[in-house]
């Protein structure tokens, strides 16, 4: 059976990042939802406030929470929901579609082609929407989960040449998005600098995350050149962080002209 040939949703961010328009992907972890009341909370207040994607996954998901985190957001919205899996056994077809990773700042095998190869005929007989996405894992200032759990160095936090070599690299191999990630709970999220000189780089949507607590943050990475901006961590901590994002956002579009 065919793979979905439309990739709607793809093509949607695909023309927002090329009229300029900056979106903003809510990550929830399925681990970190202590119960349905409070998962049932995050959606209302993302939904209300208009988040444009809801990413679910993690570097290790031991909770039984997957399947059902989104299953509850299928059944009250029609936002996208992008899988974002450590590993081959974190899918759900249930999402909308897969951020297909492939770890290129490292050089472990299995992150790059191995997990896709296990993966692949599961996807392909699927109609979830594969998004081919050169992953980028920026050095953050600590020791993340993501880190930690790929087994490879990340791009030093002040190498722009190195990052920028890399996101290039992925798009000649025909990735359609690059993520440049500081790791969930990043000390710090990745510079300004290195953002602007990846997103001058390529032509392809760049989606940043990694260690964006604040309104300010958030919005000097789309200034820099983030299409998208993840953000997981400082919102479980503080969901009022999601309105404030939100309409940040939406000032930054009306200034830029685009909605
Ligand atoms: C192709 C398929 C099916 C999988 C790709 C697998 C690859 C290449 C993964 C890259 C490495 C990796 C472990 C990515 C996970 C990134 C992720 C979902 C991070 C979310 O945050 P957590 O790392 O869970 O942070 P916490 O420590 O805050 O829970
Ligand atoms: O949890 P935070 O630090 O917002 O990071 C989000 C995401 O980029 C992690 O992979
Ligand atoms: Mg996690």
């Amino acid at each position: 059976m065919p793979q979905n040939n439309t990739k709607k949703i793809i093509n949607r961010l695909n023309s927002s990042a090329t009229e300029g328009k900056k979106s903003f992907a809510l990550l929830i972890d399925p681990d970190k939802v202590q119960n349905l009341l409070e998962l049932q909370r995050i959606i209302h207040t993302a939904i209300e406030n208009k988040v444009d994607y809801f990413m679910v996954g993690g570097s290790l998901i031991l909770s039984d929470f997957l399947g059902p985190c989104i299953s509850h957001i299928k059944a009250q919205t029609e936002i996208p929901v992008v899988l974002f899996p450590g590993n081959n056994q974190y899918i759900d077809l249930q999402a909308d579609a897969i951020l297909y990773l492939s770890l290129i700042s490292g050089r472990n095998a299995d992150l790059l082609i191995g997990q896709h190869v296990l993966s692949a005929p599961i996807l392909k007989r699927s109609k979830i929407e594969v998004w081919p996405t050169g992953y980028m894992l920026v050095d953050g200032g600590n020791k993340t989960s993501v880190s930690y759990m790929s087994n490879t160095n990340p791009i030093p936090h002040d190498k722009y040449d190195i990052a920028m070599s890399t996101a290039i690299a992925g798009e000649l191999l025909g990735q359609q998005l690059i993520y440049m990630d500081a790791g969930s709970g990043a000390e710090y999220m990745i510079s300004d600098r290195m953002i602007a000189s990846v997103k001058r780089a390529i032509d392809i949507p760049l989606i940043v995350g990694g260690g964006i607590n604040t309104v300010q943050k958030a919005k000097s990475a789309w200034k820099s050149g983030a299409d998208v901006i993840v953000v997981g961590n400082a919102i479980e901590k503080n969901p009022e962080l999601l309105i404030e994002i939100t309409e940040a956002k939406t000032l930054l579009n009306e200034q830029l002209n685009v909605h």
